[in-house]
């Protein structure tokens, strides 16, 4: 495809942008209860039409310039961001960034093609037909050289092609500013330098294209026409890569015949803790480069916390290219997608939840309608409970933490809400949870011999749903807020103490009274209780027995063995409403907690 041929802007602009300065950028974080400055005062200006290198040694403080000139980083960052030298406003200028990361997640089971659609479907305006969509699709996949891979899953690209799938979501909006950090890591140096002829051409078409390389080649670094290196949170070099190593040998620094000059620079860069006298006056310099381009800007930083205008538009102006009901659909749709696509799962979940129902109905065969083996039936309903919270609980933990990265990179791309985002989440998961649930509860159910009543079928289906549902939701909750190497373990083990309280292996009137209140906080006892009495209570008929004499004969005799006579059927499936209800309020809370962390 030719460049002529790459599809127009469809972020509507203010103004085009000529130049991106920053001014006395200072970022502290806290460290062991210390604070440590990553970066000291800095400024500098990116200039549209140019590929600008961010070059310094290793924890020079390049990525963290660049998460805070994207935006991706607020906290502890206070100085200026200028658009053509005037403070913009917040939200205008979060559309008007892209920022490609080290490592981009992606959806482990959509393909590129799709990964590009649904960027599109999310980033660009309702009023884009789908045809234009489609375009800016196929030109993308052409322009990054990704058509032989177009129709495959992102988690058998190999590592250059999903660094290209990474640019090519960054260009579906056709952003006018780009940062990307590290583009060409764990690329050879053919892929490399096709992805810096990418960013080239980008920065050809009027774009401000700013990127963090590490040791470019020479051949990769003549690519580039403007250099900014960073040494010690600090600028070194700013301006022409041409006339980088003049300034350098003005300030003391010769370059060896036949170095490369990006090394050299960073050579240079190294040595700012060791040879300060020399460094120093050349760091100055270019700190009096960057107050000469700013001299125009009259700002006194009185409120040194606002990196950008605040936005006083926020009624006026969307936030967000689509509506939420939209970005809800097109969220669902692709987590749905997702799901099923993730066929080893999916097909586990469905036969681990068939293969429980059989096993379950095989052991404790016909043991429902037998006054003799009540016991063993009422071993049977939780042994039902437990494998439904496990099974539920288990698999979102897993799989939820893998999202996460794709769910703070696009809200944080101004993609969707949280909101959408958490809909999405509950109701793309559901219809499986439930279609699991009901196989195994349905075979369960049948094997076991209960009671053959619809009500019954009914109530009983009910409470092992609304089980499921609290699981999956627990798993979400807990998915979000640990990390993968801990949920495994918490999950479980929090799972655990409510089983205890749930009136099957030590009843209420045997608990210390210090413990019973923890009984109504346990799902499992609404669950445990609610099953008894969807099978014994609602004056059922007498129960069977093949044996001379059967204790339990009576239905009302199993209930006062479980002290759950007076209970009511109601009040459990309230208290899972409850339950569910406070864990949608919790993901919620977790999933806004998980952005703040990452701020
Ligand atoms: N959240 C943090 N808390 C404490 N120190 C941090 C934090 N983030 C970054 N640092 C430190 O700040 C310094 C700059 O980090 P940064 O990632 O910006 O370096 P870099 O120049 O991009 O390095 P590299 O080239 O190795 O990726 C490093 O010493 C890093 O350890």
């Amino acid at each position: 495809m030719s460049l002529d041929e790459t599809v127009e802007v469809v972020i509507p602009l203010v103004k085009t942008i000529t130049s991106l300065s920053f001014r006395n950028l200072n970022y502290t974080v806290n460290q062991k209860g210390s604070k440590k400055q990553l970066l000291k005062n800095i400024s500098g200006t990116f200039r549209s039409g140019r590929l600008t290198a961010i070059m310094g040694p290793s924890g020079a403080g390049k990525s963290s310039l660049l998460n805070a000139l994207s935006g991706f980083k607020t906290q502890g960052i206070t100085g200026r961001i200028l658009i053509n030298n005037e403070v913009v406003d917040r939200l205008k200028y979060r559309q008007l960034v892209a920022y490609n990361t080290q490592d981009v997640p992606l959806l482990q089971n959509i393909t590129v093609q799709e990964t590009l659609h649904y960027a599109a479907d999310l980033k660009l305006s309702s009023n884009v037909t789908r045809i234009h969509k489609t375009k800016i699709v196929n030109d993308i996949v052409a322009l990054l050289g990704l058509e032989k891979c177009a129709h495959n899953q992102a988690r058998v690209l190999s590592g250059g092609e999903r660094k290209r799938l990474s640019i090519g979501l960054e260009l579906v909006s056709n952003p006018k500013l780009l940062f990307f950090d590290e583009p060409t890591s764990g690329l050879d140096s053919e892929s490399s330098y096709q992805v810096i002829s990418y960013l080239k051409d980008l920065a050809k078409q009027g774009r401000c294209v700013v990127s963090v390389i590490h040791q470019p080649s020479s051949e990769l670094l003549e690519l580039f026409d403007d250099i900014y290196v960073v040494a010690d949170g600090r600028c070194m070099y700013q301006g022409a890569l041409e006339d980088m190593i003049g300034t350098l040998a003005s300030a003391g620094f010769e370059c060896p015949q036949y170095y490369n000059r990006a090394d050299f620079a960073i050579k240079v860069a190294s040595t700012v803790n060791t040879d300060p006298e020399k460094i120093n006056p050349l760091m100055k310099q270019m700190e009096s480069i960057s107050n000469d381009q700013l001299n125009g800007f009259h700002d006194e930083l009185n409120d040194s916390e606002k990196l950008l205008n605040e936005s006083s538009r926020r009624g006026s102006s969307p936030q967000y290219p689509i509506s939420q009901l939209r970005q809800f659909l097109i969220l669902t749709r692709r987590t749905a997608l997702g799901t099923i696509r993730n066929l080893t799962l999916t097909r586990l979940r469905l036969l681990g939840h068939i293969m429980f129902g059989l096993i379950v109905g095989s052991v404790f065969y016909d043991v429902g309608d037998n006054g003799a083996k009540v016991l063993a039936n009422i071993s049977c309903l939780i042994m039902i409970l437990m494998f439904i919270v496990f099974s539920n609980s288990m698999t979102v933990v897993l799989t939820f933490p893998l999202e996460m990265g794709v769910f703070v990179r696009e809200h944080k791309n101004n993609c969707y809400s949280v909101a959408a985002y958490f809909f999405s989440k509950i109701v793309a998961d559901f219809p499986l949870m439930l279609f699991g649930v009901t196989c195994c509860q349905l075979i369960a159910y049948y094997l076991t011999g209960q009671p053959n009543e619809t009500e019954r079928i009914a109530m009983f289906w009910g409470i092992c749903g609304l089980m499921a549902w609290t699981a999956q939701m627990y798993g979400m909750v807990a998915g979000c807020l640990c990390p993968v190497e801990v949920s495994p373990f918490v999950v479980p083990s929090s799972i655990v103490p409510m089983v205890l309280f749930s009136g099957f292996f030590i009843r209420y009137g045997e608990l210390l009274d210090a413990y019973k209140p923890l009984t109504y906080v346990s799902y499992f006892r609404y669950g445990f209780e609610g099953l008894a009495l969807a099978t014994y209570g609602f004056n059922r008929t007498e129960i069977g027995c093949e044996e001379m004499f059967c204790y339990y004969r009576k239905s009302k005799k199993v209930l006062e063995l479980l002290e759950i006579q007076n209970s009511n059927y109601w009040f459990d499936v309230a208290g899972l409403g409850v339950w569910i209800t406070v864990l949608h309020v919790l993901l919620y809370v977790s999933l806004r907690l998980r952005l703040k962390w990452t701020q």
